[in-house]
């Protein structure tokens, strides 16, 4: 529907090409082309801020209108363009589409455009006088030097009215949300100077502020802060560990909402499936969107429901920016997100017409656990990339402990959620619309028995050994990047269409099975089948990829050493005073690992390793100081320069590779002359004896107490 200009005489007085900036004329430029009655929020102040040729860095709460910013401005401004640098091409997509609707002349460029397509835009773009008001591009193709060249003839002409960078918290890398490729907008200062530039997000804490100011040489740029309270938004936490079966719970929810429209985020492509399948089973339309479908699915689904025909999209963070359905009433985390940011992003795709809407995270002791091996594991990926390792891993760890606190938490979600962006909370802000402020005593009741549950899973500590077992034997270049997309970096121009996870193997060691109405041995049986098949499946893999994929890296021999320090600590702890110096014997143990499969590759290596740590955490002071020779010196009196004869890695004949893998245990194959030969050494247990014994430990520790029936049906489930 192509709608006529605004008759700009009736504002300006005379011609076209004058700006408009006065109140006034921009409310008509509004209601004309939007409908909207009024400007919301900051959105005026921007919108005069860069009309008058200054920078502007806005911050504003999701769905609060951040758009309308920079589109007003190529309205108000005829004759001149828009720059809008955008992270997806589906959100470039959606606002171009609902921007012609509009009859506002807006266009993207992106790789995905048939090239006729793309040769009339850069027609338009050279001609004399562009129609194109608003250009959508992504940060990805501002790196080309062609486009750079393109950008800056169309300055040099005078038509550049405004510099757009949308999601700009995207540029920092202590956003939730860092892409490379923004890092590429540093230069358009340089290369454009004299155009305002306007930087909009919703989520950036103070430091992502600095930093996108910073990085993108803002001069003296008025700085808009909107709160980030959405008072539409009721808040609710539910604990997966007090409920029979979360399935049915939400399904349940869901169905008490009558029919409204829903999206709900998981962290595995698996569960969105499963979850997706089973709703629909019970009567609720849904589907599920993740990077495992192809586009053509995707695009289905999503049309399907922004069109209202299904009502419950179950997604990864696939389902990302840009999704713009106004009356989103639910939005449902089903595991744990990984920081506030990007739990606050997604949220805040409910209520976003400002009706009352709902977040609904569902909180299990599992699911941090492995969001916990996640972020650990990333971090290790970057460990090789990164300058200063220590500091991203603290930061994602700590990011991930405020929505932990988010959780386990008594007090207001509100408010936790605004003191993380650093806001200062009034205690009457929330006015009951969170559960914690609606019910506070079902929340501390709950929170209770949560630590009744974790108590028993402390003790018996199964969900940590498949984490910890599941750490030990992940590579270090495996570790899964779904929040970030930094993988983006390596791709071509624009090859940015929704990436989402990698899923990692370790999922599917997947909790929603175990934590479902499995038996222990069934649990077991499943843990340890997922083990053999996730070493099975690392060596298959393995086989295809470069030897040198396979070296075990210094780096890795220092983690490792570090690992098993810990696991020396935890044996401390649990057993007494050992009189061991754990720094030797991290060496000592972690040398004999490397001794025994460093050549056989690094699959083996860490498997080794995660025997070794598991059998530290079962194992007794006699079998460890034997182990240790703790009692039994070398003929050199002296630990350290037995280790260091055993640097060089012997040969490992292949019997003694496949009896490791066939049996899953770690056999002695060429003990060390000092320890073995003096002592008779303890086997390590293999993955299931390590499970039962722990199994059997957590019997005994539940028997004798008196236990209410439902917190022994917990414990079991934990178990
Ligand atoms: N002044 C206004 N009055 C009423 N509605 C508005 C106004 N400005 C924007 N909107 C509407 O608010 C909704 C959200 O706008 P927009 O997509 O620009 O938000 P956003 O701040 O970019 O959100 P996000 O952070 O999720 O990208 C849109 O449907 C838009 O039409
Ligand atoms: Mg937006």
């Amino acid at each position: 529907m192509k709608k006529s200009a605004l008759p700009l005489k009736s504002i300006s007085g005379n011609e076209k090409q004058i700006t408009v900036s006065g109140k006034e004329g921009l409310v008509k430029l509004l209601r004309w082309h939007f409908g909207h009655s009024d400007f919301r929020g900051k959105q005026l102040d921007a919108i005069q801020a860069v009309l008058c040729g200054r920078d502007c860095f806005c911050l504003m709460p999701t769905g609060g209108g951040k758009s309308m910013c920079y589109q007003i401005p190529a309205l108000a401004r005829p004759g001149r363009i828009v720059l809008v640098i955008s992270p997806l091409i589906a959100l470039m997509e959606n606002q171009v589409m609902a921007l012609k609707e509009k009859g506002i002349a807006a266009e993207y460029l992106s790789s995905t455009q048939a090239s006729h397509i793309k040769s009339k835009i850069h027609e338009d773009l050279d001609s004399g006088k562009p129609s194109t008001r608003l250009l959508y591009v992504t940060p990805e193709l501002i790196a080309t030097p062609q486009f750079m060249s393109k950008l800056t003839k169309i300055h040099a002409r005078g038509l550049l009215n405004l510099i757009a960078i949308d999601e700009a918290h995207c540029i920092s890398t202590w956003g939730h949300d860092f892409r490379p490729a923004y890092r590429n907008l540093s230069s358009l200062r340089n290369r454009i100077p004299d155009v305002p530039i306007l930087a909009l997000t919703a989520t950036a804490v103070p430091k992502v502020q600095k930093d996108v100011i910073g990085s993108l040489c803002l001069q003296d740029p008025l700085v808009l802060k909107s709160s980030f309270n959405r008072p539409n938004i009721y808040y609710e936490v539910r604990y997966k560990d007090l409920l029979d079966d979360a399935f049915a719970d939400l399904s349940s929810v869901l169905k008490s909402s009558s029919n409204v429209c829903a999206i709900v985020y998981c962290l595995e492509r698996t569960t969105c499936d499963g979850l997706s399948a089973y709703l629909s089973k019970n009567g609720i339309s849904s589907a599920a969107y993740h990077a495992g479908l192809n586009n053509k699915m995707r695009s289905s689904v999503l049309n399907d429901w922004i069109s209202s025909k299904i009502q419950v999209v179950v997604a990864t963070v696939a389902f990302g920016m840009g999704i713009d359905r106004k009356d989103v009433r639910i939005v449902c985390h089903f595991n744990i997100p990984k920081s506030m940011e990007a739990f606050y992003q997604e949220s805040g795709r409910a209520g976003r017409d400002q009706l009352p809407s709902k977040s609904l995270l569902y909180y299990g002791v599992d699911d941090r656990k492995r969001m916990e091996f996640i972020l650990r594991n990333s971090e290790s990926k970057k460990l090789q990339s990164s300058s200063s390792p220590g500091r991203m891993s603290e930061k994602c760890l700590s990011d991930f402990s405020q929505m932990v606190e988010y959780c386990e938490g008594s007090g207001c979600r509100r408010k936790k959620i605004l003191e993380s962006f650093g806001e200062e909370v009034s205690p009457s802000l929330c006015n009951k619309s969170c559960d914690a402020c609606k019910n506070p005593n079902l929340i501390v009741k709950h929170l209770e028995e949560l630590k009744a549950t974790y108590a028993v899973h402390q003790r018996c500590n199964l969900s940590q050994v498949l984490i910890n077992s599941s750490n030990d034997m992940t590579d270090r270049e495996q570790s899964s990047e779904f929040w970030n997309r930094d993988d983006e970096a390596s791709c071509s121009e624009e090859d940015i269409s929704e990436t989402d996870e990698d899923e990692e193997d370790v999922t599917n060691l997947s909790r929603s099975r175990l934590s479902k109405k499995l038996g222990i041995s069934a649990k077991i049986e499943l843990l340890e089948h997922a083990e053999k098949s996730y070493y099975h499946k690392q060596n298959a893999d393995k086989q295809d990829k470069k030897l040198d994929k396979n070296a075990i890296t210094q780096t890795l021999r220092e983690g490792s050493k570090q690992r098993l320090l810990n696991a020396l600590k935890q044996a401390q702890q649990r057993l007494g005073n050992l009189s061991v110096d754990f720094e030797t014997s991290a060496s000592l143990l972690e040398s004999e690992c490397y001794k025994k499969y460093g050549k056989s590759g690094k699959t083996f290596y860490i498997s080794q390793l995660a025997s070794t740590v598991r059998w530290l955490s079962t194992t007794n002071s006699t079998e460890l100081r034997a182990r240790l020779a703790i009692d039994t010196p070398s003929p050199t009196g002296n630990v350290m320069s037995e280790i260091s004869m055993e640097q060089k890695p012997p040969k490992t004949s292949n019997a003694d590779i496949s009896c490791s893998i066939s049996s899953g245990r770690s056999i002695r194959t060429s003990p060390s002359k000092s320890a073995s030969q003096s002592t008779k050494l303890p086997s390590l247990p293999s993955f299931s004896e390590f499970v039962n014994s722990c199994k059997r430990k957590g019997q005994q520790l539940n028997a004798p107490q008196n236990q209410s029936p439902r917190s022994m049906e917990k414990r079991v489930r934990l178990q």
